[in-house]
């Protein structure tokens, strides 16, 4: 089985998104992990760009490495010789053992933006390469622009490539720098150069047309066993080709070996989003694989086919890249997707008709279970009488005042229990503050197992913008019960009853899923 390079430049090309600043720590937390996962190649940065790179080097010197760590740089800059180069000579005193520098293999970039003529391009390619080998360093080049300089002048490109590998690079990497190339030229370039160079070939693509994860694996097709990208495609512009996404196609589409530990794949969401957190960035739900809807179902018919044979909506095994399916139920489910959560509906049984109803009922209304997976337990126990009457709501009232200074708000809650009644006043930094207290008040007075209920977040969407102060909201609040998280949602036209709804919810399914029993009355 051929074997492919995993060769990552989330600490490089990653960091030239917009949006991402690491940490010198970060960086070193990021490169163990990827050191972790088996990645041959680490490109830790360009040690002459900034002192952060600088240190990243001085410190990943002292630490033990498996995967090879790489500092970046141009060819020598025109006005100077390889030996004075200040790029050059930054990647000799990081004391790496891997270089990887760029050079320009398009004409146009040469003449217009390097401002030289094609053959001093080609000796600035050779001297770099030679100064690098000549201090033992693998040297992997990759040639900028070349898919896009190939279309302007081919046999130009290519000679870039030649004089690099005749200087003795290990890897000649084709970069799709702009990103705008389509998988059939990417292919037709690589095979192109593999017959005219013996150095193995590398690709670096760009996602500028969405294309990124399609040439890369193009570029390995046609022979390529270097593949050049980012966790979770971070990158310049639209960004890198996304190795979360490359690595299993490699390993489960393309039947390769890729990296040194083959078996990481297996862990690959924990390597994605753990990278997102120290990014400090959102993990991207849709992201192939590795993102939270890669193994969620939500339609009906996909679930009930999933149940008989997951193969049936499934590409390949949530597990097999560390994942788990998700199953929603919504006003798109059917009822397969309440019969995987809950045995205890049976199938045929007239509660089952009558939960799938009541669901897509309540979200025509602006409900949305999705989120509140305990108000929906509570609706499926409901349906089935499992769910004690714990107290009645007689009334709530809240208040709010404003004096001279600042607004004052207070509220009161009546429960009953039989002929007792329970009133309370709880007062807050506004409404839904006060509702909350003098609800909680009232409720440990019946059940003090209520203090061990935490509100941990609360969120208001407005379902009718257009509707203004009087549209309907959504509340969806979020609680932990005894380290138990708990989802419950209310909807209302008014602000007040959609809270008060979720936070009844809260309270029923904490005292109900602990086995706690209704107060005598
Ligand atoms: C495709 C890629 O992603 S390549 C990686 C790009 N990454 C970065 O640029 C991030 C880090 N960069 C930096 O910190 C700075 O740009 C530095 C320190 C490298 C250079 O800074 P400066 O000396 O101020 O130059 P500047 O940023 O304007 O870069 C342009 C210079 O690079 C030269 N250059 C660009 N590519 C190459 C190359 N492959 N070989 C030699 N020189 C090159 C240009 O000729 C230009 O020099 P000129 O103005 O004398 O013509
Ligand atoms: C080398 C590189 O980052 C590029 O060509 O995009």
């Amino acid at each position: 089985m051929p074997r492919i390079y995993l060769y990552d430049t989330t600490l490089r090309d990653g960091t030239q998104r917009a949006g991402i600043s690491l940490s010198l720590e970060d960086k070193i937390q990021i490169a163990h992990l990827l050191d972790e996962f088996g990645l041959d190649y680490i490109e830790g940065g360009w040690p002459a760009s900034n002192p952060k790179d600088t240190a990243f080097f001085q410190a990943a010197r002292s630490l033990p490495w498996q995967s090879r760590i790489a500092a970046f740089g141009s060819t020598r800059r025109k006005e100077f010789s390889a030996t004075e180069d200040p790029s050059l000579n930054g990647i000799v005193e990081a004391g790496v053992p891997v270089a990887t520098i760029f050079g320009k293999a398009s004409p146009f970039q040469v003449r217009d933006i390097l401002g030289i003529d094609l053959d001093d391009n080609l000796k600035m390619v050779a001297d770099s390469v030679r100064y690098l080998r000549d201090h033992d360093i693998e040297v992997v080049f990759d040639a900028e622009h070349f898919f896009d300089g190939a279309r302007l002048d081919r046999e130009y490109a290519v000679a870039v490539c030649e004089a690099a590998a005749e200087a003795g690079a290990q890897w000649v990497v084709l970069c799709d720098t702009n990103g705008g190339s389509l998988p059939d030229w990417i292919r037709e370039l690589t095979a192109l150069v593999g017959r005219r160079i013996s150095a193995p070939l590398g690709i670096h693509a760009h996602d500028d047309a969405g294309l990124a994860v399609a040439n890369s694996l193009a570029a390995v097709d046609a022979g390529a066993t270097m593949v050049q990208g980012t966790i979770n495609g971070y990158g310049e512009r639209c960004g890198n080709a996304n190795l979360c996404t490359i690595w299993p196609n490699l390993v489960f589409k393309m039947g390769l070996e890729a990296g040194q530990k083959p078996a990481m794949v297996q862990e690959l969401t924990r390597l994605s989003r753990t990278v997102a957190e120290i990014a400090n960035l959102a993990p991207d739900a849709g992201a192939p694989y590795v993102g939270e809807n890669a193994f969620t179902h939500k339609a009906g018919v996909h679930v009930g086919a999933v149940r008989k044979h997951p193969e049936a909506y499934e590409h390949v095994p949530p597990e097999s890249v560390g994942q788990k399916r998700r199953v929603l139920v919504s006003e798109l489910a059917g009822k397969s997707n309440l019969l995987y959560h809950y045995e205890e509906l049976r199938p045929g049984s007239a509660e089952l008709a009558q939960v799938v109803e009541e669901v897509k009922r309540l979200e025509a209304q602006g409900y949305q279970f999705e989120d509140a997976e305990s108000s929906m337990a509570l609706l499926v126990q409901r349906a089935l009488g499992q769910v004690p009457e714990y107290y009645q709501v007689e009334r709530f009232h809240v208040s709010v005042t404003r004096d001279q200074a600042q607004p004052v708000t207070e509220a009161t809650v009546r429960l009953r229990v039989g002929t007792r009644s329970f009133l309370e006043v709880g007062a807050g930094d506004g409404p839904v503050h006060a509702l909350d207290n003098a609800l909680r008040k009232a409720l440990t007075g019946i059940y003090p197992e209520v203090e061990d209920l935490k509100l941990t977040d609360y969120k208001v969407r407005v379902l009718d913008g257009r509707a203004a102060t009087a549209s309907t909201v959504r509340v969806l609040v979020r609680s932990e019960f005894r380290g138990q998280p708990i989802s419950t949602v209310g909807v209302s036209g008014n602000i007040l009853e959609a809270s008060w709804q979720a936070l009844l919810d809260a309270v029923d399914y904490s005292l109900w899923n602990s086995g706690i029993t209704p107060m005598e009355a």
